[in-house]
């Protein structure tokens, strides 16, 4: 028997601690056509489908990203636009939601206006003001046909306290725009969680509330 006795370490097992990657579900909500099925797959894939279908339900995509030393899972929902094909799933997208997604077409004006309706929605499902929110303005390549100026999403997305991005899952140039995006709210959750932790330790049931910060377009930036 080993000096010490006990079990010897098995094959694959470490004396290192055990470290758990925390997982973000992220929701991506939205009009159906707005490219929400395309946004991430661009995110978890890298690449722009040749072709879509609208999406049924839900599809799960992951990707594992590292933030201070940290690997994170962001688990994205890519929920599905059309009422008939997300009716019986709607429950499930809003439960136990770390982050939310909202995108309009910049070329599609009543995908713009439709928003208040996801919020609502959102709002109704009993998400905490405290989830992170983005809205993303999908299909900038379209430079010809875009319908919905800067200068009103801006104005809306400062409203509804949430940063503004406009890009394209499209165009391979934006692909850094798009990664962004998830990692804009991966680490506000890091940085929210960890500042919750300490609020906690430091004043029982007060949360601290995140600032965002702004580029010198006037756009939102990260804040981490
Ligand atoms: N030009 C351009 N077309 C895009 C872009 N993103 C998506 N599309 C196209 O828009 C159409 C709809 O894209 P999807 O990603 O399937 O849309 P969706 O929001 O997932 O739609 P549902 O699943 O029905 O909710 C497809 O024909 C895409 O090729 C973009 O950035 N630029
Ligand atoms: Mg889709």
């Amino acid at each position: 028997m080993a000096a010490g006795g006990g079990r010897p370490p098995g094959p694959g097992s470490s004396l290192e601690p055990y470290v758990q990657t925390r997982i973000f579900k992220i929701i991506v909500i939205g009009d159906s056509n707005v490219g929400k099925t395309c946004l991430t797959f661009r995110f978890c894939g890298g690449t722009f489908p040749d072709k879509t279908e609208a999406t049924i339900g839900v599809d799960f995509r992951e990707k594992t990203v590292e933030i201070e030393g940290e690997r994170i899972k962001v688990q994205v929902w890519d929920t599905a636009g059309q009422e008939r094909f997300r009716k019986s799933m709607v429950e499930h997208y809003y439960r136990n939601v770390h982050a939310v997604v909202f995108v309009y077409d910049v070329t599609k004006m009543t995908s713009f206006t439709n928003l208040k309706m996801w919020i609502e929605e959102c709002n109704g499902h009993a998400v905490s003001p405290l989830v992170p929110k983005v809205l993303v303005g999908n299909k900038c390549d379209l430079k010809d046909l875009i319908q919905v100026p800067s200068s009103m999403a801006l104005k809306f997305a400062d409203a509804h306290n949430m940063l503004l991005f406009e890009t394209s899952a499209k165009d391979p140039k934006e692909s850094q725009n798009v990664e962004s995006i998830f990692m804009c709210l991966a680490c506000r959750l890091k940085a929210q969680k960890s500042l919750l932790y300490r609020d906690v330790e430091k004043r029982p049931g007060r949360a601290q509330k995140l600032e965002q910060s702004r580029d010198a377009h006037g756009k939102s930036a990260c804040p981490c």
